[in-house]
């Protein structure tokens, strides 16, 4: 399949008083058309602005500081704001961990739905609200015609994420940025919200960007799996090679810490040590500081992303 999206170099950062934190530190991966891409990594890894700098929703303090994100041909970093209001929610749609920060409390659903129909589409508001009922009744909600006016608020947690996901369904995207779209859900409904967007996005051709912490369950779902550790990535590979037979010694670190393959009875693993401060650069390896593995290399210069394997690749001084 064709690459629909490739990053090079993609640089983010945020001047504070304190200095610039060195969120996104180069970073290069692609998505193909179709296909599901996992990002992992711990808290603060840099996930988040990773999202938001596709779709150049980064604000002050933040900046991109340089780079290219190269969607359907096109450099996104050079269009005008104009320009990517129309990709926003029309070609990439985001949705969020907790559906009651992006939904607007104020506004029944329908309504919602409706306005990114008529924004980027052109639909009157009565054939908008036809189709917002029609994109409520595929995202599994019952009798969506009568949800059409509920609130926000008089909907279940897993009912607010499937009316996202209506929503950035609305005008048919080519790539879906789902930021821990489960996070905030219990585990049935979480099977059920996955299932759901992986039909979805098989139906409607789409790709899909899974942004979750979460090594196990949700990225198992993914084709393929970018670890990312302090702004970098650090390892990339179809998943199921990624998880049977990890490269780096973060991405062990991170599936030794999985309950599901930890022994029963056991505790569960942890990786010893802290995630570095991204207020200055780290000449070596970001992880140096808590690898078991570390050698002298480690701490001085940082390693390139090497393939090592046909489509895996790691940034570990181990594979020189
Ligand atoms: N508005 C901001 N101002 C300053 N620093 C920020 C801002 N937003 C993010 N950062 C910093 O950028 C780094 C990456 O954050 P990011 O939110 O991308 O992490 P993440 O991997 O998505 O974590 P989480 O899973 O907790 O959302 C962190 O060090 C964070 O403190």
């Amino acid at each position: 399949m064709p690459d629909l999206l490739t990053v090079r170099g993609l640089t983010t950062r945020f001047r504070l008083a304190e200095g610039d934190v060195h969120a996104v530190n180069g970073i290069d991966f692609s998505v193909a058309e179709g296909e599901t891409v996992a990002v992992v990594g711990e808290s603060g890894c840099g996930k988040s602005v990773t999202a938001l700098s596709l779709l150049r929703l980064i604000l002050p303090p933040g900046t991109i500081a340089s780079g290219e994100i190269i969607f359907e041909g096109q450099d996104l970093l050079r269009l005008s704001e104009d320009e990517m209001r129309r990709i926003r929610g029309n070609r990439i749609a985001m949705i969020f961990q907790e559906p009651m920060t992006s939904l607007n409390p104020v506004f029944p659903i329908g309504r919602q739905i409706a306005e990114g129909l008529i924004i980027h589409r052109g639909l009157s508001r009565h054939e908008a609200l036809e189709e917002a009922a029609q994109l409520l009744a595929q995202v599994g909600i019952p009798s969506p015609a009568d949800r059409l006016n509920d609130y926000p608020h008089q909907l279940s947690g897993g009912m607010r994420q499937r009316v996202m996901i209506a929503m950035a369904l609305a005008c048919k995207p080519r790539l879906i940025i789902a930021d821990e779209p489960t996070t905030a859900l219990d585990v049935t409904i979480q099977a059920q919200i996955l299932e759901l967007m992986d039909r979805l996005r098989e139906e409607n051709r789409m790709a899909l960007m899974l942004i979750t912490h979460d090594l196990g369950v949700v990225a198992e779902r993914a084709d393929r799996t970018l670890v990312m550790y302090a702004g970098r990535i650090v390892e990339e590979g179809p998943t199921h090679e990624l998880l049977s037979s990890p490269f780096h010694p973060y991405t062990e670190g991170l599936l030794a810490s999985l309950p599901q393959r930890s022994e029963p009875g056991r505790p569960l693993t942890t990786i010893p040590g802290h995630v570095p401060s991204l207020l200055e650069e780290i000449p070596g390896c970001g992880f140096c500081s808590r690898c078991p593995d570390k050698q002298w290399e480690c701490g001085q210069e940082q390693p390139q992303l090497k393939e090592i394997a046909p489509g895996h690749r790691v940034r570990c001084w181990k594979y020189r």
